[in-house]
């Protein structure tokens, strides 16, 4: 058996982090064979929360959880990780939009790129949770200079998650019959999820386009219903995506550690390089293939019309919340 690797979860004894941790501790993200030391950062008032959380982790037996450590100090929590899942921050309420979220919650992501670049493996994979998460994880870097802005990513793996779920619902086929549908741009209401490229796996392969056979239906319904999601989960649970959110990120991670599969691509945000007319320098959610834990962008999709407006308006999103969360890190 390999020697343990250190896992960060920030946010440890909030809701999303109490399905995360099963899901890494039972060996579905970084492999069966791979042991653990769980590090789990939350604020001095949830400790005795965590604490609970702690007793319920050992009494789950994980064969490959070797050590937990709970804690409220980021130089503890930080400490030689390899892994970080960045969850800890505020969710939003019902009629928020997320980047309302964005004054509160991106001093903590400051606060945790400069504990990341002191305490962390230099090698360090950090996903990006907390909301806004593609702008908090372009923060993040940024405080965090000595780790390569490649190793910061943030999900918008549900999106791609609840896309394909869509599609294999309306075709009746399992939803991992659906693949390479994208997600382009921000984790917000602005995010393009793009079905052209999507190909189904039921008697043959055919494009997710052919086999819809509504183009009506992909350029309005299906984008508004994977838009809105959350808001739709957040009005009916009264509390954010959880279960679904927990299983996306050990997802966009289980990828990054071991590779995506031959002919399929995953979208997920990375620091733009222009590609697709992209502004740069922002987290933009692009499709990657990724080997060695390097992502690379899958280029030269054609871009019509319809896709080309929603690119941009995805990306002038980015761009204002890049100002404004300088703005507020800079104060
Ligand atoms: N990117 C995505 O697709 C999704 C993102 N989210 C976001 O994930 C975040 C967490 O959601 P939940 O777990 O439901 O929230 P929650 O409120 O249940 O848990 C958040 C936890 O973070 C802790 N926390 C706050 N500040 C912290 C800090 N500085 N350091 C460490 N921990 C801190 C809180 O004490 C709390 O225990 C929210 O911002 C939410 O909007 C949620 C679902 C999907
Ligand atoms: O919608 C939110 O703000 C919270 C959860 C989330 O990001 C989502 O469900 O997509």
């Amino acid at each position: 058996m390999p020697e343990p690797i250190r896992v960060v979860i920030t946010g440890a004894a909030g809701q999303i982090a109490y399905s995360l941790i099963y899901l890494i501790g039972n060996g579905d993200v970084f492999g069966k064979d791979q042991p653990l030391i769980l590090s789990l950062l939350d604020i001095p008032p949830m400790m005795d929360v965590l604490n609970g959380v702690v007793m319920e982790i050992y009494d789950c037996a994980l064969p490959l959880v070797r050590e937990v450590i709970p804690t409220a100090d980021p130089a503890v929590a930080f400490k030689d990780v390899e892994a970080a899942f960045l969850v800890g921050a505020m969710p939003r309420k019902q009629g928020m939009e997320r980047k309302d979220l964005l004054s509160a919650n991106v001093k903590i992501f400051k606060a945790q790129g400069e504990a990341l670049d002191k305490f962390a493996k230099k090698t360090v994979q950090v996903l990006v949770v907390g909301n806004p998460a593609n702008t908090n994880a372009l923060i993040c870097s940024k405080y965090a200079p000595s780790i390569p802005r490649e190793n910061f990513s943030a999900m918008t793996r549900l999106d791609q998650n609840r896309a394909q779920s869509q599609i294999a619902v309306r075709l009746n086929v399992p939803v991992d019959k659906v693949k390479n549908v994208i997600i382009w741009g921000n984790h917000s209401s602005t995010q393009f999820p793009d079905a052209r490229h999507a190909i189904v796996e039921s008697g043959g392969t055919v494009s997710a386009e052919s086999a819809i056979k509504d183009n009506t239906w992909l350029t309005t319904e299906f984008v508004k219903t994977v838009q809105t999601r959350g808001a739709a989960v957040i009005a009916a649970r009264k509390m954010s995506s959880a279960m679904s959110a927990a299983k996306a990120a050990g997802d966009h991670m289980r990828d990054i550690w071991l590779g995506t599969p031959s002919g399929q691509h995953v979208s997920m945000g990375v620091i733009s390089d222009g590609s697709y007319g992209a502004p740069k320098d922002v987290i933009f959610s692009f499709p990657v293939t990724i080997q060695n834990r390097k992502w690379t962008i899958v280029k030269d999709l054609p871009i019509n019309d319809f896709a080309r407006n929603m690119l941009d308006a995805t990306g002038k999103e980015l761009e204002e919340e890049r100002q404004e969360a300088l703005a507020v890190c800079e104060n």
